[in-house]
């Protein structure tokens, strides 16, 4: 058997032409969504992704404000230029990129974030209220999975076992709420989970989301399960590949995710998403 490769650039494509739409409907009421995007330091794969996610700004019509500081910045100067931005009428969501210099505490720069700009849903009330079933922004990349599930007819997961690799505040535990909050039996695993195997073989779907290579293997996945690949890391050859053995279980798996091209568009065009949910909630 051979997996079904679930496109994360044709699913891209097809919801950054609907956030376009509603971009053009809004801005005909007098308001273009806004995205600020905050780079400090010279980290060159953020250098990519910022450049990234800037691009796809403009080619859905949001309005995006790319703010590049040097390394020096203090945590005080950077905590001034948040508070400016949420108190920016022009701007509907913050995104400062991760990580952040060592002298710099994210986690105060990511609570300084007005919740209603938090179009990452990294914040405290975000993640809170993903945990309670309320409004808030959810985070970019677990959302992206969740849209890539539905896009193969598994939207209600009722009756499904999913079994998460990876416990990240910014991917394996919102993951796992969003899949428990679609109806899922989750399992949550991690560096002390003992027999990894015996839990992902009983998985219908796995979400890997460890940033270690081969983590998940053919004879660990269920034949016919969904595999969702969040991993960014690079091979021997330096090519770039996720946390699944790619060519083991494609043999095994139903569906399965690539890298490149899966969750990492995914991941922008659900900050495009969420951008343009921020601007419709403040014209309303
Ligand atoms: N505040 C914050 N929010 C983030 O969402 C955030 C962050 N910080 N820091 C870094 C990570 C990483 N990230 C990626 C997004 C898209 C791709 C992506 O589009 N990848 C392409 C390949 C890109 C390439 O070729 O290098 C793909 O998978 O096809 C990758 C990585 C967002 N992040």
């Amino acid at each position: 058997m051979t997996a079904q490769l679930i496109d994360g650039n044709a699913l891209s494509r097809q919801l950054r032409a609907e956030v376009a739409t509603r971009a053009a409907a809004l801005k005909a009421r007098g308001v273009t969504p806004g995205l600020a995007v905050v780079l400090v330091g010279d980290n060159p794969a953020s250098q990519v992704y910022v450049r990234n996610k800037v691009k796809a700004c403009e080619e859905a019509g949001l309005h995006s404000v790319l703010e590049k500081y040097d390394a020096s910045m203090t945590e005080a100067e950077l905590l001034a230029r948040v508070e400016a931005l949420n108190n920016d009428p022009s701007i509907h969501g913050i995104l400062v990129q991760l990580p952040l210099p060592k002298h710099i505490d994210d986690h105060k720069v990511i609570e300084a974030i007005s919740p209603l700009k938090d179009v990452d849903g990294f914040h405290v009330a975000s993640a809170g209220a993903l945990m309670v079933g309320e409004v808030g922004f959810k985070a970019c990349t677990p959302y992206g999975c969740m849209k890539m599930l539905e896009s193969i007819g598994m939207k209600d997961l009722r009756g499904k076992h999913a079994v998460v690799i990876g416990r990240s505040n910014i991917v394996g535990k919102p993951m796992a709420m969003m899949l428990l909050q679609a109806n899922a039996t989750v399992t949550i695993c991690h560096s002390g989970t003992a027999d990894l195997g015996a839990m992902t073989r009983q998985a219908d779907v796995i979400v890997a989301a460890v940033g270690k290579r081969d983590v998940l293997t053919a004879d660990m996945v269920k034949p016919g399960a969904v595999v969702i690949d969040v991993g960014m890391n690079r091979n021997d050859e330096g090519k770039l590949c996720g946390d699944v053995d790619f060519a083991g279980v494609k043999e095994v798996a139903g569906f399965i995710t690539p890298v490149p091209g899966g969750v990492g568009p995914m991941t922008i065009t659900m900050l495009l998403v969420n951008t343009m949910e921020a601007a419709e909630r403040s014209a309303s």
